[in-house]
C-alpha cells in the first residue's frame, strides 16, 4: 500500500520517534507525550506534511506502539510506520529501508523537534536540490563554552565563533544517506555525522528557534508557550 502526500514531491521524510524520553521523565515514549493537548508526534507530522515538497513520510515508532501510531496519524497525514530500534541510528535505518522508490531527497527529522516549521523542511530540501549532498540546519552558540576535566575544573575556553548547534531536519541525497548508513560502524547522535565519516561535505543552512528539541521538562514548557502564541 502506498502512503503518499504530494505525488509531485521529491522528498521523503524519516521521523525517528522510538525514543523513551528518559530525560523528560516518567510518562511513556516521548513522541506520544502530550503537547498542547495532542501527542507530540501529531504536531511533528502535521508540520512536515504541510511542506509542499514532501511526498512520503516514514515514522519509526516504539515497537510496541506501531499499530497505535498508525491509527493516531491516519487523520493527520498518510504515513508509513515501522518499528524503531534501540538507538536513534537504528530507528533511522529502519525507516530508510521502508522508503519506496521515487524520492531522491531524504530528510531525517526528530519527532522531538515537534514545532519545526514547514519552511525549515523546504529550505533544507531546497539546499539538497540545489546540489548539496548533505545539509544541516544550525544556530549559533550563544553561551561562552568551556572545556572541563572529569573533576569539574576548567581546561580552557573554546572559540564559539566556529561552533554551531545542530537541529533537524537534516537533508541528504538518497544515495549518500544510504551509503552512510550501510557503512556505519559506531552509533552517532546524528545522520550528518555518518555522512562526515564518508568524507562528504556537509552544508549548513540557518536553523529555526522553533525547531528546539524537546528533551527536558523545561523544553516541553517552552514548546507549550510557543503553541499558545499567535502565528
Ligand atoms: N531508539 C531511539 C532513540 C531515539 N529516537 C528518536 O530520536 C529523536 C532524538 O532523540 P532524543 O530526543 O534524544 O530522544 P530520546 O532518546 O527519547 O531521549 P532520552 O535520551 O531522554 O531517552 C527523538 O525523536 C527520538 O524519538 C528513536 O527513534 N529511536
Ligand atoms: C539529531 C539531533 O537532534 C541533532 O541535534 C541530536 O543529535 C539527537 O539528539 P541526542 O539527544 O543528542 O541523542
Amino acid at each position: 500500500m502506498t502512503a503518499q502526500l504530494n505525488p509531485c514531491g521529491d522528498v521523503a521524510v524519516l521521523v525517528p520517534a522510538a525514543g523513551a524520553g528518559v530525560r523528560l521523565g516518567a510518562g511513556g515514549p516521548k513522541a506520544l507525550r502530550q503537547l498542547g493537548g495532542e501527542p507530540m508526534l501529531v504536531h511533528t507530522i502535521r508540520r512536515v506534511a504541510a511542506a509542499p515538497s514532501v511526498r512520503t513520510i516514514v515514522v519509526a515508532a516504539p515497537p510496541l506502539d506501531v499499530e497505535a501510531v498508525h491509527a493516531l496519524l491516519a487523520p493527520v497525514a498518510p504515513v508509513l510506520v515501522v518499528p524503531g530500534g534501540a538507538e536513534r541510528q537504528e530507528s533511522v535505518a529502519a525507516a530508510l529501508a521502508a522508503v519506496p522508490v521515487g524520492p531522491e531527497i531524504i530528510l531525517v527529522h526528530d519527532a522531538a523537534r515537534a514545532l519545526a516549521p514547514p519552511s525549515l523542511v523546504e529550505s533544507v530540501a531546497a539546499a539538497v536540490r540545489a546540489g548539496s549532498d548533505a545539509v544541516i540546519p544550525v544556530l549559533p552558540v550563544v553561551d561562552t563554552v568551556k572545556e572541563v576535566d572529569g573533576d569539574g575544573f576548567v581546561l580552557g575556553t573554546v572559540d564559539r565563533a566556529t561552533l554551531r548547534a545542530v537541529q533537524t531536519p537534516q537533508g541528504f541525497r538518497r544515495s549518500v544517506l544510504a551509503a552512510a548508513h550501510a557503512s556505519a560502524a559506531a552509533s552517532l547522535t546524528d545522520d550528518a555525522g555518518l555522512v562526515e565519516k564518508l568524507g562528504v561535505r556537509v552544508t549548513c543552512v540557518p536553523g529555526h528557534e522553533h525547531a528546539l528539541k524537546i528533551t527536558r521538562p523545561f523544553d516541553l514548557a517552552i514548546a507549550e508557550l510557543l503553541l499558545e502564541r499567535p502565528a
